[in-house]
């Protein structure tokens, strides 16, 4: 089948791919001309990995990248993989959304016969039936439900695990008006993906999908923050909240996955996305008090990091290393990491800042926190600091130990149980 995707960002890149590598023939459409560039040249425009393997092997046979949305008309269905930031106030910003949507209404404007987009982007529910249907219509000159249709597809991919994740769900959910021919060409779509395995397929409406999207971010993201809670007052009766948590994970009702307390979750989507519900649900007149408190929990984890710092040594004009800036590791994505706010908290108290994260991750952090040391090791990092903050669990960061030596002042505090506790350094762990 021929397919289209618009946006070759982390998800768009990593599903295009995929497809392709699935036998379909995929046109990737980004307005950027280095990402276009790198797609074609078999280059992952973003760190990933399986993403290097899959796009050496289809790039330019498969998989072709361009930066003109006409290229859609000679495709049966389009997936929109565009960003949907937050605005200053949380709620959605779907400026880019609009933009992009407008293009493929206008390239579809000349196409003859029936067309499907996807909505792949993670948008609040009624987005694509209220605002993206309409414009679509607007652009195309095209009666959604009948020359055209719209459906919601949402994409539940990991970044670091992109690849193997889409390759391997745990659910496909198609969301739309009961088109026949949108679900058989999703079906189609899916097919060689889905093989013989027993993948539930959730099959329902357009604004149902896109709450699913929103609800498995959101719940996932208080599961962390309400083990963080009980890890801080594990912390206080000197309990041990990683014994806790493996205990609790036992219950089937609650499940050993996501229950690593520390610093608190990030990336590009779980704080975005809480935001943006949280706004979407108060103008629809709710008030999302337990997501609230769910992300109080989460912005207090950094600051609590620092607390346990300050009662160990008064850093001002001392240096500190902060140990990982990616949001977590398998990444070199700084949006919403936890790492800001750490560098932050030591700029306020004066301290003087060397950072480390094993990927490109410091060069974005570079951009914004300019007067930040950047080195290339861990060690090199340690060495002379008065304090050191672990705020990325990289694997690398478990194999330390004499680094540790060489710290002026071995004051370690670890926000994701990984580094190893032991005579010679003042350990402490942010929940146990
Ligand atoms: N990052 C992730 O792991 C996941 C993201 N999502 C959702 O997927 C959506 C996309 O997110 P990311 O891939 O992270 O975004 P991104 O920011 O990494 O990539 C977006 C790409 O779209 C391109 N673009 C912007 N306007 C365009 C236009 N008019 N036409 C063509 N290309 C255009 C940009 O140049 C960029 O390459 C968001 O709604 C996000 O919430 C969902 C699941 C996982
Ligand atoms: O919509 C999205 O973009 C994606 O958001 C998350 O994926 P991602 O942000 O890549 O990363 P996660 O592995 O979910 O981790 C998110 C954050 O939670 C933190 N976390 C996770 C698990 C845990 O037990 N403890 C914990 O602090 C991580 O360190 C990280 O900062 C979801 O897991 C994906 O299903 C979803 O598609």
């Amino acid at each position: 089948m021929n397919v289209s995707v618009v946006g070759s960002g982390y998800v768009g890149s990593s599903v295009a791919a995929c497809f392709a590598d699935l036998g379909h023939d995929v046109v990737a459409i980004d307005i950027d001309d280095g990402v276009v560039e790198r797609l074609n040249a078999g280059e992952p425009p973003i760190h990933e990995p399986g993403l290097p393997e899959l796009l050496s092997e289809h790039a330019g046979d498969r998989l072709r990248a361009t930066t003109e949305h006409a290229a859609l008309r000679d495709t049966d269905l389009t997936m929109v993989a565009l960003p949907t930031p937050s605005r200053e106030d949380g709620s959605i910003d779907l400026s880019i959304m609009e933009a992009g949507v407008r293009d493929i209404g206008e390239a579809l404007a000349e196409k003859d016969g029936f067309h499907l987009v996807v909505i792949k982007s993670t948008v609040v529910p009624g987005t694509t039936d209220e605002r993206l249907a309409p414009l679509l219509e607007e652009t195309s000159g095209r009666t959604v439900g009948e020359e055209i249709d719209v459906a919601v597809n949402p994409e539940f991919q990991r970044e670091g695990t992109a690849v193997e994740d889409f390759l391997n769900p745990d659910k496909i959910v198609f969301g739309t008006a009961g088109d026949e021919r949108s679900l058989s060409l999703l079906e189609e779509l899916y097919a060689p993906l889905v093989g013989d395995r027993e993948i539930p397929i959730v099959r329902t409406g357009r604004r149902e999908a896109e709450m699913i999207k929103y609800a498995n971010n959101v719940f996932l993201a208080s599961k962390v923050s309400i083990i963080n809670e009980l890890g801080n007052i594990c912390k206080g009766f000197g309990v041990d909240s990683y014994e806790v948590a493996e205990a609790i994970g036992l219950d089937d009702r609650i499940g050993a996955a996501f229950l690593r307390s520390g610093v608190g979750w990030g990336g590009s989507c779980f704080p975005k996305d809480t935001d943006a519900l949280r706004a979407a649900a108060r103008s629809a007149g709710y008030e999302p008090e337990l997501l609230d408190a769910v992300v109080g929990v989460n912005d207090r984890q950094p600051r609590r990091m620092l607390e346990l710092l300050d009662g160990h040594a008064d850093v001002a004009g001392k240096r500190v290393a902060v140990l990982g800036l990616a949001f977590k590791p398998g990444t070199d994505d700084i949006r919403g990491s936890r790492a800001k706010l750490v560098i932050e908290g030591l700029a306020e108290r004066g301290a003087e800042i060397v950072a480390y994260d094993p990927t490109t991750a410091a060069e974005h952090m570079r951009d914004l926190y300019p007067d930040v040391e950047y080195v290339d090791s861990a060690a090199e990092a340690l060495a002379g600091a008065h304090g050191a903050l672990v705020v990325t669990d990289w694997d690398e960061f478990a194999a330390l130990d004499e680094e540790f030596d060489a710290m002026a002042d071995p004051v370690v505090i670890d926000g994701r149980r990984i580094v190893e506790r032991r005579d010679g350094i003042t350990y402490e762990g942010l929940t146990w």
